[in-house]
Parts: C-alpha cells; sequence; structure tokens
C-alpha cells in the first residue's frame, strides 16, 4: 500500500486525504494547529474546515510533520500559496528522496511570481520530475460529501502521474494524467482571479449574461498568459482550465467568488474577508502576481488588472465596469 502524507488540514487538504484514504492509500495529515489534528483523528471530522463530514476511520493526523512525513511516497502540500515557501523550508530535510510531490494549491507567489511547482523545486531541490500538480473543478465541500468530479494530476514524469492517479481514483474522484504543469497551475491560479471579478458583478446586481462574459473574456486571457509561458491551450480548455474556471466562478461555495461578491455589494476588504469564513481566497494576492507576470511577459489581462485595482488600489468596482466597457472595441 502506498503511502501519503497531506500536509495542510484546511478545507482541501482535508477533502483530498479522504480521497486518497478512500482510494486505498495509507493517509496521515499534518495540521498547524493540535486540536484540528485531534478533531481529525479523535472525532473522524475536521470541526473547523468541513464540519458535519465524516472521514474515514483510517485517516489518522498529527501536529508533527516529522511523523507525517516518515515514510512518505507522496508529500501533498496543501497549504495557501504564499506560505508554501516557508513552511516547504522547514519540511525539506524530512521529505523522503525519492517522494513525489503534489501540489493543490492554486496562486503565483508575490515577489518571484512563481508557479508553486517552481517553488517547490526551489527549496527542495528536487528534480522537476518529483513536483506533480492537481487542478480541476474541486470545491472541497462538493469532494468531501462524494459529489462525482474529475480533475488533472500533471507532472513531466507520467510514471509518478499514473502512480498519483491510482493512489486517488475513487467512485466520485476521477483524475485524469497530463504532462503540462504550466497550464495546469495557470489555469489554477487564475480561475480565482476571474472568480472576483464575476462575484463583483454579481454582487452589483449583475446577471447571467455578465457573469457568461466574463468568463470567455477571462479564459481569454488566461490562455494568452499561459500559452505565454508554455503552456497548451488544449490544457486550458480542459478540467484545469475551462473546468475549474466554470465552478469556480458559479459556485456561491467558491471563497473567491464570495470574497468579490461582498466587494460588489460595496464591502470593505475586511468585510469581505469574513464571508470566507477564515478560509483562504487566494485570487486576492494571485491578481496582483498574476497581473505582474502578465505584465513581464507582455501579455494584456484586463480583467486581472481590473480585479487588481480594486483590491490594491481602491478603485471601486462600478468604475471598474465602466472602464473596461470604456476599452477600444476589437476583434475577438
Ligand atoms: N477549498 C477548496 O475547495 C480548494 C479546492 C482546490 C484547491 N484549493 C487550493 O488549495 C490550497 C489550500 O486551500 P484550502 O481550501 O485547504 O485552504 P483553507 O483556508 O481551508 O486552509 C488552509 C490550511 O493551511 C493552514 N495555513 C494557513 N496559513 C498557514 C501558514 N502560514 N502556515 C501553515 N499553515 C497555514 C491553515 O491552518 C489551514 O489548515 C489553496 O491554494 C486553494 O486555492 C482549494
Ligand atoms: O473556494 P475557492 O474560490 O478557493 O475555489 C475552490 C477550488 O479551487 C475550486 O476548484
Amino acid at each position: 500500500m502506498s503511502k501519503a502524507a497531506v500536509l495542510g488540514a484546511g478545507s482541501w487538504g482535508t477533502a483530498f486525504a479522504k480521497v486518497l484514504a478512500d482510494a486505498g492509500t495509507d493517509v496521515t495529515m499534518w495540521a498547524r494547529r493540535a486540536e484540528v489534528a485531534e478533531s481529525i483523528a479523535g472525532r473522524h471530522e475536521n470541526v473547523d474546515y468541513l464540519p458535519g463530514v465524516a472521514l474515514p476511520s483510517t485517516l489518522t493526523a498529527t501536529d508533527d510533520a516529522a511523523a507525517a512525513l516518515d515514510g512518505a511516497d507522496f508529500v501533498v502540500l496543501a497549504v495557501p500559496s504564499q506560505s508554501l515557501r516557508s513552511n516547504l523550508a522547514e519540511w525539506s530535510p524530512m521529505i523522503g528522496e525519492d517522494a513525489t510531490l503534489l501540489s493543490l494549491a492554486k496562486g503565483i507567489e508575490t515577489g518571484t511570481l512563481m508557479r508553486m511547482s517552481q517553488v517547490i523545486v526551489q527549496v527542495t531541490g528536487a528534480d522537476p520530475g518529483r513536483v506533480a500538480v492537481l487542478s480541476g473543478p474541486n470545491l472541497a465541500r462538493e469532494i468531501a460529501i462524494e459529489q462525482p468530479a474529475a480533475t488533472v494530476i500533471a507532472c513531466t514524469d507520467s510514471t509518478r502521474a499514473l502512480a498519483l492517479q491510482k493512489a486517488s481514483a475513487t467512485g466520485y474522484f476521477r483524475p485524469y494524467t497530463n504532462s503540462d504543469v504550466i497550464g495546469c497551475e495557470i489555469g489554477g491560479a487564475c480561475k480565482n482571479v476571474i472568480a472576483l471579478a464575476c462575484g463583483m458583478a454579481a454582487g452589483s446586481g449583475l446577471g447571467d449574461n455578465t457573469i457568461a462574459s466574463i468568463i470567455t473574456r477571462g479564459l481569454a486571457e488566461i490562455i494568452r498568459l499561459g500559452v505565454a509561458l508554455g503552456a497548451k491551450p488544449t490544457t486550458l480548455a480542459g478540467l484545469a482550465g475551462v473546468g475549474d474556471l466554470v465552478a469556480t466562478c458559479s459556485s456561491p461555495l467558491s471563497r473567491n467568488r464570495s470574497f468579490g461578491e461582498r466587494l460588489g455589494q460595496g464591502g470593505s476588504m475586511e468585510t469581505a474577508q469574513e464571508a470566507t469564513h477564515g478560509q483562504v481566497a487566494e485570487g486576492v494576492k494571485s491578481c496582483s502576481s498574476v497581473r505582474a507576470l502578465a505584465s513581464s511577459y507582455d501579455v494584456e489581462m484586463p480583467l486581472t488588472d481590473a480585479v487588481h485595482r480594486v483590491c490594491h488600489e481602491g478603485l471601486v468596482v462600478q468604475d471598474a465596469i465602466g472602464q473596461l466597457l470604456g476599452r477600444r472595441t476589437k476583434s475577438e
């Protein structure tokens, strides 16, 4: 039986740990707070992040990273993007030398403008072939209650991608393999920014035509950036692109969409943060790093730029909408 350590016990770390356990993988979770680890190991419930969801009795948890990592074939990184580097620096010496590192995070690091797989390679010194990413339309609570969904596991080493696929395939969770790590990561990070824009529109009282227009033009700018970075357009037309974009932009479960909705209703950044119930809305920081990354590749991303200006430069949502519609007309 293969062994996995899931580092991070938030909503997605917990839901994906359940998937792995249901697929027959031996899983130990690491939680930052002892009481969260105790709740998972003792009550088989993560009361803080996934209340009401019964976790498998085979799923164990600890607040000791070394214990979780001991003998792990798969190291699943489930902390927010902006804290991955500092956490990984601590964990790196405890990671087995042939372990596969799987990133669940959907963000671009501020400052360095690195994708998570690049951060992992830089911090651990691992060969890039040992690093995989998982991305797709995977709202944690829906997966946790076993509603069927698909995802993408991307790794340049197909043997490792297949091993992860086997370790996480269940009757409700269907992982597809892909070798396009860049495409999956760009799709995952950028859709959060577009979901913020959709939330802002919905919060302003705008309807489905507007949302569909934002999703579609959002996809256009995501593809532009992805292709500039070396991603395959087909990846962005798949689960890790369109699939995740549609799910996140449409769902009331999305923290990014909910955050944007509060801003669209006229709320402050602080009240918008409350809409995420203490969980991370990655797009709030990644809108700035995605915008900077796009600028360094001379890629135009007007929606991302507008989201950045609303979140970080005080632009009012209604003015952002006016400015977007006031841009010169052009061909599709
Ligand atoms: N929740 C989802 O539906 C979902 C689905 C797919 C991908 N993701 C991605 O997975 C990643 C993790 O998201 P999540 O939903 O589990 O987030 P979350 O906010 O629910 O939980 C984050 C976890 O990381 C921990 N954490 C926060 N800051 C930390 C720090 N500085 N050091 C160590 N631990 C820290 C928290 O205690 C918590 O256990 C994000 O990049 C997110 O975009 C989330
Ligand atoms: O709740 P969000 O906005 O972080 O989105 C969750 C997942 O990424 C959806 O696939």
